[in-house]
């Protein structure tokens, strides 16, 4: 199983349409100089090739910062390269996942706003339930709204570390974290930026909120 202290902090998630244009690797090092614990490569693109490239580069960074990269969607390239991965609820199964990718291996679920979906994701083996979107997200603006005080009962009732997602900011974040969230999960907050030095800056701000919380 994971190390407790890995699931806890800023989660990043890649984007390739704001991370296209050689910002990909750049960009991605920022967030983890700044503090990101886990970087999930979310592209969902069918050029295989390229997929496994860029994952390959993304797994060398997050090795060089002690972080985890997380693949979205896909068991296969995840067990390939030996890193963890992000299913929905579309994606497959999370248990044969997990028998794929073994017991040390970070295994996350969506599970929008339902803790039943948490609970069935902590039978099967997960590492983390995902809830979420919280806020408007400019990403993913038709995921299903989920609460504050949902996040506060998945945390009395799911054996899981919470990661929370959707719309997350520098100014929205820190009540998630104070009702529960060992995790936030950002994009457009953390790349949708003019620099890496920005990327960076951003990261540390998502991070330090934990250290007060
Ligand atoms: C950390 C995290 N939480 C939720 C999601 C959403 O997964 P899914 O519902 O499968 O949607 P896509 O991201 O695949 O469009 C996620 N990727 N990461
Ligand atoms: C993948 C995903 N799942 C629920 S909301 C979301 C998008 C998160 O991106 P952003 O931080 O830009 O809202
Ligand atoms: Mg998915």
């Amino acid at each position: 199983m994971a190390a407790p202290g890995k699931l806890r902090g800023l989660y990043a998630i890649t984007d390739s349409a704001l991370l296209a244009d050689g910002k990909l690797l750049p960009y991605v090092e920022a967030a983890l100089a700044g503090g990101a614990r886990l970087l999930q490569y979310r592209d969902k693109s069918s050029d295989d090739a390229r997929r496994l490239r860029e994952a390959e580069a993304l797994r060398t960074l997050c090795e060089n910062y002690d972080a985890t990269l997380i693949i979205n969607d896909d068991a296969e390239l995840a067990a390939r390269l030996g890193v963890g991965l992000h299913l929905g609820q579309e994606d497959g199964s999370l248990a044969a996942a997990r028998a794929l990718l073994g017991r040390q291996a970070i295994i996350g679920g969506t599970c929008h706003a339902q803790l039943a979906l948490a609970e069935l994701a902590a039978s099967e083996g997960a590492s983390y339930a995902a809830f979420g979107r919280f806020f408007n997200s400019m990403t993913k603006p038709g995921a299903p709204a989920a609460t504050l005080d949902l996040l506060s009962a998945a945390k009395a009732r799911v054996q899981l570390p919470i990661v929370a997602i959707g719309g997350i900011d520098l100014h929205n974040a820190a009540p998630l974290i104070e009702h529960g969230a060992s995790m936030i999960a950002v994009i457009h907050a953390l790349f949708a930026a003019d620099s890496p030095a920005e990327v960076e800056q951003r990261a540390r701000a998502f991070s330090a909120l934990f250290e007060s919380n």
